[in-house]
């Protein structure tokens, strides 16, 4: 049966006369509704781990602003923790791990198949939403890609230029193969399961890709991601894919094909008519406008959110921000983004 989902019919290669539209980050702190549960819950990572109350701030906007797509709430950094490793949350700061830099560190983390136990609870919110998402909003599961997850388990916490995962992946190249190996098969467990429950696409987030150049680059963000879609396309024949391998650059040119992926989500550093020429031919694309007009809005918002909609509209392009949306946004600036998507008319 052919679907009337926008967000699927997109992915499936159609080019419509208005893009779907979702936010990276879309539940998230701009939202005052979100801050409100947020206290309920009383953290993040309880927030992440309560099906009811992940559900609810999954649907909040949804209900505030109609996109056509929902995104699970959850985390990238549960991986780690199913694994295995201690996982926290400092206000004002980021994420913390026990960090991991050697062979030994590899060996004590938790098999594959024991991950379920810990993220049984995201599939339980993926069955909550399945039930009260409306029949056109589309549900996007997610995972963080290999090597973005492993440079949060090595270093213990964000880093500007991910030194220490570079310094395992060129020191200990084994055991940093052997991590890459472990977080590439639970994520496929992972998203697989997320599948199982209800998710419609999964979107695998390489927020650090651009770090690795070259032969790295190849070998730690193609190769997981093509490894990841071809277990999940066997699985699940059907179920959408899409890749994010932020500020690959150059890198963007032929990721669909490296990789198996239906879509390519874009970055805000990459110039929307050189993606059309050199990334959309290849299929679907996704993005791609700076976060920062949600905080600054006005006519520069219109204007570039026009050129992104003009640039990708002899294709198929899903419209969403080139990374997430931050809590100083003004959520007025997003109604006004999704006004000029729905009444943009091809030149
Ligand atoms: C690198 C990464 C993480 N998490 C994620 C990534 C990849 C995408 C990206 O590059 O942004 C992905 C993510 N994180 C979150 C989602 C939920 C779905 C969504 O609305 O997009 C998704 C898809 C919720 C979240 N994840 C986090 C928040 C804010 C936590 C809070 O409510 O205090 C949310 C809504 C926390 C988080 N989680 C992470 C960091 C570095 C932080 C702290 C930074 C910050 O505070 O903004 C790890």
């Amino acid at each position: 049966m052919m679907t009337t989902k926008t967000i699927l019919r997109a992915l499936a290669g159609e080019t419509l006369p208005t893009p779907p539209i979702w936010m990276m980050r879309q539940a998230g702190r701009y939202l005052p509704e979100y801050k409100a549960t947020r206290a309920q819950a009383g953290d993040f990572l309880s927030l992440c781990y309560n099906p009811d109350l992940a559900a609810e701030v999954t649907l909040q906007p949804i209900r505030r602003y109609g996109f056509d797509a929902a995104i699970l709430f959850a985390d990238i950094l549960l991986v780690p923790q199913a694994l295995g490793a201690d996982l926290w949350f400092v206000t004002g700061e980021g994420p913390r791990l026990s960090t991991l830099t050697d062979k030994a560190g590899v060996a004590a983390l938790k098999p594959v198949d024991a991950v379920h136990d810990t993220l049984n609870p995201v599939y339980e919110t993926i069955r909550i939403l399945r039930r009260e998402l409306p029949a056109e909003t589309t549900l996007i599961g997610f995972a963080g890609a290999p090597w973005t997850v492993a440079t949060y388990m090595i270093a213990g916490r964000g880093t500007p230029d991910q030194a220490p995962a570079h310094a395992m992946r060129e020191g200990a190249p084994a055991a940093f193969d052997a991590l890459i190996d472990r977080i590439t098969l639970a994520t496929i467990e992972y998203l697989s399961a997320q599948i199982d429950a209800g998710a419609e696409v999964v979107k695998i987030f390489d927020s650090w890709a651009g770090s690795l150049k070259g032969a790295a680059f190849d070998r730690y963000a193609t190769e997981p991601a093509r490894r990841i879609t071809e277990a999940l396309k066997a699985r699940h024949p059907g179920i959408p894919v899409i890749a994010f391998p932020r500020e690959a650059g150059d890198k963007y040119i032929g990721f669909h094909a490296a990789t198996g992926a239906d879509c390519v989500a874009l970055d805000n550093s990459v110039a929307p008519e050189w993606a059309a020429e050199k990334v959309q031919v290849d299929g679907c694309v996704q993005g791609n406008l700076a976060s920062r007009h949600m905080v600054t809005g006005g006519q520069a918002l219109v204007d570039d959110t026009l050129r992104i909609c003009q640039a990708f509209s002899n294709g198929p392009h899903i419209f969403n921000l080139g990374h997430g949306i931050t809590p100083d946004a003004d959520p007025e600036n997003v109604a006004l983004m999704i006004d000029t998507v729905r009444n943009f008319k091809r030149a």
